[in-house]
């Protein structure tokens, strides 16, 4: 037996198709708006969702992506009798599993309906491997078990896989999960971050180069693809390609053969592609600035990985490991953790996701000292105001904003500002914690000694806390 849930506000048609599911022995049940079936796709399982998109409310396609997406990751069939061509392509875009125009025949709905759900039975059969190996993977929220769900179908698959999500959410961890897990374990996984390659360098950097090849290429240089052969190649970022390379790019995935800049042969490799992005390829796409041939190739599985804001209950189970692994790694008696110090943790929104949490579970850790357990009072002072039901905070000091305040709103920080504002604070802990020992800021931070530097002389910090230009060179 399936659940289906009808979102229609036409009375008849709904009573017609719950009479249809039911008499096919499934459960069903019905919903009159948009708001009414939101809540009742996200109270309990569904493994089907009729939707109608011209709702008192509102337009089906505003909840399309919080249906799919939902706890029990239902199939939607649109049902519709405003159809356009544009309206469907923009719901099988957010994953919609079909589009029926109104007025339908029994047979005509009876056909999709037994297909999607044909499809789901086939889905919750195929049984996830059970030896996954997920350790540095923590949650078991159900949004954090779709994407386990996810990973374990990836893995045993040799299908290229798109992951997204914001910053910090674990994108590179679950690339290299899919590595671990799959046939290609033991060959190498290569990871390079697209955003950091030079455009001038990339092509070299992708496909290597004979010596001789340009001005400076003293001797010849394996590429970064011929590196990965037999294992997987992680591209991430890969939206920061620049159209020259996506094209180079889409060629070697196509033909799964590469020509060295400067050889005279192409030479065939076996690679995986596993790609990461936070941004939206679909609008890049739209956009041209991403092209939609590649954004074809490298998605045929997708992994979305959600927030941390949106899956609230993996916050305890994250900082209870991350605090005994920090107090292992670094020796120090384990603590104890008050509930208050959980429920300060959980009132943050966290824009930098599950790394932000970590940097700020080691100032906790730092800040407790001798303290035997962690307590609302170890936090920096800006995350421990979330409990608080207070006014928004104005801008913080010297960070500019993106100029679109209005309506009396407190100022908001560019991204970019907030990020500089957030490493200098980072810094500012990293130097109070490590107390001028180099190779410990290291290690906490887990930047290379010129990452960091960088990073110190772009804020004119240094780990001895005098002026930069006085500090030791490195
Ligand atoms: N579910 C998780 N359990 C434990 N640790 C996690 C989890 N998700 C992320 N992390 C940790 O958070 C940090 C950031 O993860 P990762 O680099 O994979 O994120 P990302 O999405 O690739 O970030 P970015 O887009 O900024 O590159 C890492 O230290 C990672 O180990």
């Amino acid at each position: 037996m399936a659940r289906v849930l009808i979102i229609d506000d036409d009375p008849k048609i709904c009573s017609f198709l719950v009479l249809f599911a039911r008499e096919w022995g499934h459960a069903a049940a019905q919903a009159g708006s948009l708001q009414d079936g939101l809540v009742k796709a996200q109270r309990e399982p569904w493994d089907l969702i009729l939707l109608d998109l011209d709702l008192p409310d509102g337009n089906g396609l505003q909840i399309l992506p919080e249906l799919v997406d939902g706890p029990s990751r239902p199939e939607v069939i649109i049902i519709t009798g405003t159809g356009d061509i544009n309206g469907a392509k923009l719901a099988f875009q957010h994953g919609a599993w079909d589009f029926v125009t109104k007025p339908f025949t029994m047979e005509e709905i009876a056909l999709p309906v037994s297909r999607a759900l044909a499809y789901r039975k086939e889905k919750s059969a195929r049984q996830a491997p059970l030896t996954l190996k997920r350790d540095a993977i923590v949650g078991s929220s159900q949004e954090m078990r779709n994407c386990l769900d996810d990973l374990a179908r990836a893995s045993a698959t040799e299908a290229s896989v798109l992951i997204m999500g914001e910053t910090g959410t674990g994108k590179e961890l679950f690339a290299r999960a899919i590595h671990e897990n799959s046939n290609r374990a033991a060959a190498p996984f290569i990871a390079v971050d697209c955003g950091a390659v030079p455009e001038s360098l990339a092509e070299g950097l992708f496909f290597g180069y004979e010596k001789g090849a340009f001005t400076g290429a003293s001797a010849r240089r394996e590429g970064i693809i011929a590196q990965a052969a037999g294992g997987t190649l992680f591209l991430d970022e890969i939206g920061d390609l620049s159209p020259n390379i996506q094209k180079a790019l889409l060629r070697a995935l196509q033909e799964r053969h590469i020509r060295p800049l400067g050889a005279a042969q192409e030479v065939a490799v076996d690679f995986r592609v596993v790609a990461a992005t936070n941004r939206d390829l679909a609008t890049m796409v739209a956009q041209q600035r991403f092209r939609e041939d590649l954004l074809f190739r490298i998605r045929a599985f997708e992994i979305k990985l959600p927030p941390l804001r949106a899956r609230k209950e993996d916050i305890e189970e994250i900082a209870v490991k991350k605090i005994h692994q920090i107090c292992r790694h670094y020796a120090i008696g384990m603590k104890g953790i008050s509930a208050d110090f959980i429920h300060s943790l959980q009132a943050n929104r966290w824009p930098g996701n599950v790394r932000e949490l970590i940097n700020v579970l080691e100032y906790a850790l730092a800040a407790a000292g001798e303290d035997p357990s962690l307590h609302p009072k170890h936090l920096p002072p800006e995350y421990r105001t979330a409990t608080l039901d207070l006014k928004p905070p104005p801008s913080p000091q010297g960070v500019p904003t993106d100029g679109a305040n209005s309506g009396g709103q407190a100022p908001f920080p560019t991204l970019a500002a907030y990020r500089a504002d957030a490493d200098a604070r980072y810094l500012q802990m990293l130097i109070a914690r490590v107390r001028g020992d180099r190779d410990m800021a290291m290690a906490l931070s887990g930047m290379s000694q010129s990452t960091l530097y960088s990073l110190m002389k772009k804020h004119n910090l240094s780990l001895s806390g005098r002026a930069p230009e006085a500090d030791e060179k490195w």
